[in-house]
């Protein structure tokens, strides 16, 4: 071969090779559509009667009864039908599939062939749902995109009152909307990463026309970082007692000023009238409804859980939201907290530790989703089953952020701390921090 030739072919292959790995470490999804996309789709396509029938996903509409010399045999009917892949197209970490389903199928077998499908196609998992009647989509994912997951590009500028919290398995940005999805439930054991998710919700609701109020009594210890950007802080039952009591009455007000302007909600109001959105975090719901058994415990307890419901109720149409968040759930708390729970649409389950936690934060909900959440382990910190709109739940994982550039970042912003006049009186009677 000329050696020119061979000069510049080593030469090409070296700057392939280059790109390529360049590609791994900047653009994984081009790396995927580079590398690993097309013998996906021929394993897929070229292993797909095979998965079909040895999962019992082929039917048959013989008869899988034969008479052999006068007697009645009964087998396997020979003559399957697999249903028909209806096209492959890619994902940024895998692909999708759709099937049509053949008649007398339900997508039930196709869910619980997922691990199956998964080692057939040499994928991290497979999701299977059904998007509508007749047909099922499969999902395969790769590799796990929560190892190391990056926020997703364009996420800059999210609109108001939803926050870009971290990355979908699916490579999708993890958005919590609360236009969307007024109420927000945050379970996990210690440790599992709620603290940095409700971070992270306040980084970047920070920049935003909303008022932010915290609810910690833990004595105020991790909300308190960022009392600069908080419009109040509670940081005992009592204190939640009066600042719920007040938001509560608040609502009211809101309500009438609707009723006035023929308004259902605060968002139909002219922008100039609308009151500000308030966003409620509160860290450990459990320390809202654990008594000491006394009268005055319980009597207080109960008036705080009241409160809230009254606020997941009522605050959707009015601009006051609720982020809640627990190590555990269960209607052991009081009997409260299941109403509660029916108010907070939007759930994230982190690590857990007892099965109940699991089925009371996405069972209602999702049912097969509870397994999935229970096999979080302990070294991934940050990952959580979240209820998402489209496809009902999915794994995602929070994006890191230390809590000091977090409270830094909400000294920056302190000067866009909206003034609650309605709390006053409770601040000036020393009822609120
Ligand atoms: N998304 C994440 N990615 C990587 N590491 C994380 C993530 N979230 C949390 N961690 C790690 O887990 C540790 C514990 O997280 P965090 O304090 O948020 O947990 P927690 O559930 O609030 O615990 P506790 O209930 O004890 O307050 C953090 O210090 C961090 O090291």
């Amino acid at each position: 071969m000329n050696p020119i030739l061979l000069a510049i072919c080593l030469a090409l292959v070296a700057m392939a090779l280059l790109v390529v790995s360049e590609l791994r470490g900047r653009r994984p999804d081009w790396y995927w559509y580079v590398t690993g996309y097309v013998p996906a789709v021929i394993r897929v396509v070229a292993t797909w009667r095979k998965v079909a029938r040895l999962n019992d996903l082929a039917v048959s509409y013989g008869s899988n009864r034969r008479a052999l010399g006068g007697l009645a045999v009964k087998g396997t009917p020979l003559r399957l039908r697999v249903p028909r892949l209806k096209g492959v197209r890619p994902l940024p970490n895998g692909l999708a599939v759709r099937v049509r389903l053949l008649p007398g199928q339900t997508p039930l077998p196709f869910i619980e062939a997922s691990e199956a499908i998964a080692h057939a196609w040499r994928m991290h998992a497979v999701r299977v749902i059904s998007p509508r009647r007749g047909i099922v989509l499969i999902s395969a994912t790769a590799t796990d995109p929560l190892k190391d997951p990056q926020l997703p590009r364009g996420t800059e500028g999210t609109p108001l009152l939803s926050a870009v919290v971290g990355a979908l398995e699916t490579g999708g940005a993890w958005l919590v909307d609360f236009r969307r999805e007024p109420h927000w439930l945050v379970v996990g054991a210690t440790r599992s990463g709620k603290s940095t998710l409700l971070a992270r919700l306040v980084m970047q609701l920070a920049p935003q026309p909303v008022a932010l109020v915290g609810v910690d009594c833990k004595g105020g210890m991790e909300l308190g970082l960022f009392r600069k950007r908080l419009s109040a802080l509670a940081t005992s039952r009592r204190e939640a007692v009066t600042l719920f009591g007040a938001l509560v009455v608040e609502i009211q007000r809101r309500m009438a000023v609707c009723r006035e302007a023929a308004a259902r909600s605060i968002w139909e109001l002219p922008a100039e009238e609308r009151p500000v959105p308030v966003v409620v975090l509160v860290d450990e719901m459990a320390e809202l409804y654990l008594t000491n058994g006394s009268k005055d415990d319980r009597a207080e307890a109960e008036q705080c859980s009241t409160y809230l419901l009254r606020l997941g109720q009522l605050g959707a149409a009015l601009g006051v939201h609720l982020v809640i968040a627990g190590q555990r759930v269960g209607s052991d708390l009081g009997p409260g907290v299941t109403a509660l729970r029916a108010q907070l649409g939007g759930r994230i389950c982190h690590r857990v530790n007892d099965p109940g936690t699991a089925e009371m934060t996405l069972g209602d909900l999702h049912k097969d989703a509870v397994a999935v959440a229970q096999t979080i382990n302990a070294g991934e910190q940050g990952v959580a089953v979240t209820t998402a709109d489209t496809v009902g739940w999915v794994r995602a994982r929070s994006h890191f952020t230390t809590l000091d550039v977090v409270a830094r970042m909400a000294a920056q912003y302190a000067d866009r701390t909206p003034h609650l006049a309605f709390l006053d009186d409770a601040t000036e009677a020393g009822d609120l921090s």
